[in-house]
């Protein structure tokens, strides 16, 4: 009566579509379904009318392909105790091709970055950091005709140059963007950009709000925009009279041009509060926004 009834259940099984999977041929074809083999205990447990066997190999059969294709029935060794080489080869063979270590999307492009805010609000100083903490960056060395300020290195922190190396430039068309800021000019080379974008590495530019607004005029969206703010006004004019490089009159344009360029935020993609005291965190902030934008599904494409 039992083995009966376990016949049937098994004939069940074999002729069920939802068991034979497109993938498989039924395991249960290995096994002879006589009396024998279905009562003896050591093979055949029961879990309601489901039979569960003893594990075995599985034998693939099946591919995409076309009949000529097909490759030969391969046994494939159970997940759980096979070797984990043996396992791969066996699924490489029973799909007819070797894996490819080939990545499965192409690397992100290269990214255009333009870091801009108010004077003081700490451009140069995340810059500066962000810089340390990844290696993948090329930050562009800005072209000026002002003076060295204490500390600064030519070619490091900026290219210095005079008024009339820098309308040459100009007329060269050597420049991306420049603009004159508070008497000086300031630029940005192509040819740097360029250069460093072929090798792979993404570009952090640094300009004035001014500069941002040109440099969107011309990327449009093929280019990352941040706005660095200070968490408030009165974090602003502190942060510029400690860094001690301000004349009266510089200091009192910097502060009212700084009350005037929080009003040109809609045409950034990113806002970063740089909180006094918190360098680290705005450059985490950051990088995240990097990382993001090198996961997108659409990537920026930029030509210079
Ligand atoms: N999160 C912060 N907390 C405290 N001080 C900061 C922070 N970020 C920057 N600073 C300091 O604020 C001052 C202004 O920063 P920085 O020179 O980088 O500003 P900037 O935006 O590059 O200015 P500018 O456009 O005038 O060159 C510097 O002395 C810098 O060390």
């Amino acid at each position: 009566m039992l083995v009966r009834r376990l016949c049937t259940s098994l004939a069940k099984f074999n002729n069920n579509p939802f068991f034979l999977s497109r993938k498989f041929i039924n395991p249960f074809a290995e096994f002879p379904s006589s009396p024998a083999f279905l009562t003896s205990p050591k093979t055949l447990q029961f879990t309601s009318h489901r039979p569960v066997l003893p594990a075995r190999c599985f034998f693939s059969a099946n591919s995409p392909m076309g009949d000529a294709r097909r490759p030969a029935v391969v046994p494939i060794p159970c997940p759980e105790t096979a070797d984990r080489a043996e396992l791969y080869r066996a699924l490489e063979a029973s799909l007819g091709s070797p894996f490819s270590s080939e990545p499965l999307v192409p690397n992100p492009n290269p990214l255009v970055i333009v870091i801009s805010g108010p004077s003081g609000v700490g451009k140069d100083a995340v810059i500066k950091r962000l810089r340390e903490v990844r290696e993948s960056i090329h930050f562009v060395v800005t072209a000026t005709s002002r003076a060295m300020r204490p500390g600064e290195i030519d070619g490091k922190d900026y290219f210095f140059v005079s008024k009339e190396e820098f309308l040459k430039m100009i007329a060269q068309d050597e420049l991306l963007e420049y603009a004159l800021v508070y008497g000086d000019y300031k630029g940005i080379p192509k040819q740097q950009i360029r250069e460093h974008m072929a090798k792979g590495s993404d570009i952090v530019l640094r300009v004035d709000i001014q500069g941002a607004a040109t440099l969107r005029n011309i990327l449009g969206k093929s280019a990352v925009f941040i706005f660095l703010v200070a968490e408030s006004e009165e974090a602003l004019v502190k942060r510029l009279i400690d860094r001690k490089t301000e004349t009266k009159e510089t200091l009192l344009v910097r502060i009212a041009t700084a009350k005037e360029e929080i009003k040109h935020l809609s045409n950034f993609d990113y806002v970063v509060v740089n909180k006094e005291g918190e360098l680290d965190g705005t450059v985490k902030l950051v990088e995240s926004i990097i990382d993001a934008e090198k996961a997108k599904v659409n990537q920026r494409n930029i030509v210079i």
